[in-house]
């Protein structure tokens, strides 16, 4: 029989702290399976889901304040190992009878952790060992209230020169309490401690690895969706990619690609995808050869969210086209994955503006009456290209940039002329290949090349120029939420610009984009 990979999972109560995904990350990473719920999941699914562990997060709030959040009853009452971390670690002693006070002290960065006392979550583990011969914990605190009294049963473990209780433990309940953040690569013995905490103590087996989730993905999808025929929207993006060699795996001629060439995609892209699943991995994949379509909708249109409903649209369009010519299919694949599944559950709750509408196929099932397959709902993007890789994908292909459905549609700034495409393509691609040949490329998580329909005077081999201008973008992100702009070399710049004002007629001036997020976003639309 099948051995079930999510039967030894914990659960992770998210207070808001920034790192709840990581918590998260690195207990996959680990090798256990787990999710997050907000800390108000309803007391009956916790119980359903059946957790062998508990973690409680870290959060904003302070838990002095009258209606903070709290950990439901339940926690205490499943006879389950429990680790609270800072938020995690404050609410459980507040609410087991011990006390918290906020200090005018705050504590953020680098603290040392004096382990004067001993619990199954710590030992053997340190850094160092002080003077004294005690055992020395590095770690990564950000905090301002502090545990002072602890609850019943609990004692303290470790004490830094500010928190008396940076660590708690009850050992015969197997709840542990940490001031510090172990999820975080600053504390260096973090992943021990986490691994220490899901392995030993909750008592879960390692059977979450990349072989054993696409065995588990396989057999899944085999059961979902039995002898029908499925359709996958293919972009030669990480993801869509994944879900290809996934389903392949799992269904054979059975899965039916249809990768759309927008003429808006990167130089040889096109080409590049149908080479790798067409004809190295055997996929079934209808190109749908769509250039003189995308361009015509959007002709004379230039405002950018304007343009991306056009590219939704015909998106749309030509899925139902093709699942009409597939015969009525049931089914549509889909590349999303755990974060999509965080955010747009955070999304759901209405507070955020719209900055852009991202064009995802996801509007399509609504519109087309298709049930979903979604093989990579659970995972992260570490953990899809480590599925990739086990996959057989080309590695260039899993450790690709992310690149937008609009594609091109929404770098070229403005009205898209079919005029203005080739050479962004060209400078682009000049851009990428001397990111990847100086080392960058996998430095960066983002990067690529705008087209500015603005003319600017240059003087070429004694001539005048008079042509456009194209900024570059290279950014260092790890959720794409945020970004830095990269502080790619002068030198390096200086040899793309040279090139793509060499090698490219139509462009006379190159800029490099200097912008963070926020206040800019990623894209320029
Ligand atoms: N040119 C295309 N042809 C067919 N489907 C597409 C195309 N572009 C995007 N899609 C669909 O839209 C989905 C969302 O696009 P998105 O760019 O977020 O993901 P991705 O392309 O799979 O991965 P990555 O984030 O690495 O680019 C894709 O998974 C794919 O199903
Ligand atoms: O599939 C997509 N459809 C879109 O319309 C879209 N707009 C932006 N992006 C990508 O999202 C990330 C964040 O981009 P922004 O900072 O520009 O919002 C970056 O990785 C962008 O490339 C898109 N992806
Ligand atoms: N990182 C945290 O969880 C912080 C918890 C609490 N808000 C404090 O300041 O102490
Ligand atoms: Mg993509």
């Amino acid at each position: 029989m099948r051995q079930d990979i999510h039967q030894d999972r914990v659960l992770i109560l998210d207070f808001g702290s920034q790192y709840t995904q990581l918590i998260a990350r690195r207990v996959r990473e680990i090798g256990v399976y787990c999710e997050i719920f907000p800390w108000d999941m309803p007391e009956d699914e916790i119980r359903a889901f059946a957790p062998k562990g508990i973690v409680l997060s870290g959060g904003p709030e302070s838990t002095t304040a009258l209606d903070g959040p709290k950990a439901p009853g339940v926690v205490f009452e499943l006879g389950v190992p429990l680790l609270g971390i800072c938020y995690g670690l404050q609410t459980m002693a507040m609410q087991l009878g011990g006390r918290v006070s906020t200090s005018d002290e705050k504590e953020f960065g680098y603290a040392q952790v004096r382990l004067a006392g001993a619990c199954a979550l710590t030992d053997g583990i340190e850094d160092h060992v002080g003077t004294d011969g005690v055992a020395m914990l590095d770690v990564w605190m950000s905090h301002g209230d502090k545990v002072t009294e602890l609850p019943d049963g609990f004692s303290a473990v470790g004490q830094t020169s500010s928190a008396p209780i940076t660590i708690m433990a009850d050992e015969d309940r197997q709840w542990y309490g940490l001031q510090f953040h172990p999820e975080v690569t600053h504390t260096p013995q973090g992943a021990r401690l986490l691994e220490r905490f899901v392995a030993d103590i909750c008592g879960c087996e390692k059977l979450w690895n990349a072989a054993n989730i696409i065995d588990d993905s396989v057999a899944r999808v085999r059961e979902q969706v039995g002898d029908d025929t499925v359709l996958l929207g293919l972009s030669g993006g990480v993801d869509s990619s994944v879900v290809a060699a996934l389903l392949h795996k799992a269904i054979g001629e059975k899965l039916t690609c249809i990768f759309v060439d927008t003429g808006l995609l990167r130089l040889g892209e096109g080409d590049q995808v149908m080479a790798t699943f067409a004809q190295h991995m055997g996929v079934n994949v209808i190109r749908v050869n769509a250039g003189e379509r995308f361009l015509s909708r959007l002709a004379g249109e230039d405002d950018p969210e304007a343009k991306r409903k056009i590219i939704g649209n015909l998106f749309i369009e030509i899925f139902e086209e093709q699942a009409k010519a597939a015969g009525g299919a049931k089914w549509l694949a889909q590349g999303t994955i755990y974060p999509d599944v965080i955010e747009s559950a955070g999304a759901r709750t209405g507070k955020a503006h719209v900055i852009k509408s991202h064009h995802n196929v996801g509007g399509l099932p609504e519109r087309m009456d298709m049930a979903l397959v979604e093989p990579l709902r659970e995972l992260f993007k570490d953990e899809v290209r480590k599925l990739g890789v086990e996959l057989g994908l080309p590695a260039e292909m899993v450790y690709r940039h992310p690149f937008p459905g609009p594609g091109l549609g929404v770098r070229i700034l403005g009205e898209v002329k079919p005029e203005y495409v080739e050479p962004l393509q060209r400078a682009d691609h000049i851009f990428i290949e001397e990111l990847r040949r100086d080392g960058h490329y996998d430095t960066t998580s983002q990067a690529f090349a705008v087209f500015l329909p603005v003319k600017s005077v240059g003087v070429v081999g004694d001539a005048r120029r008079y042509e456009w201008v194209v900024a570059l973008r290279a950014v260092e992100t790890i959720d794409f939420m945020t970004a830095r702009w990269a502080h790619l070399p002068y030198e390096f710049l200086e040899k793309v610009s040279l090139r793509i004002i060499n090698e490219i007629d139509g462009i006379s001036r190159v800029v490099y984009d200097i912008s963070g997020k926020p206040p800019a976003t990623i894209e320029w639309e």
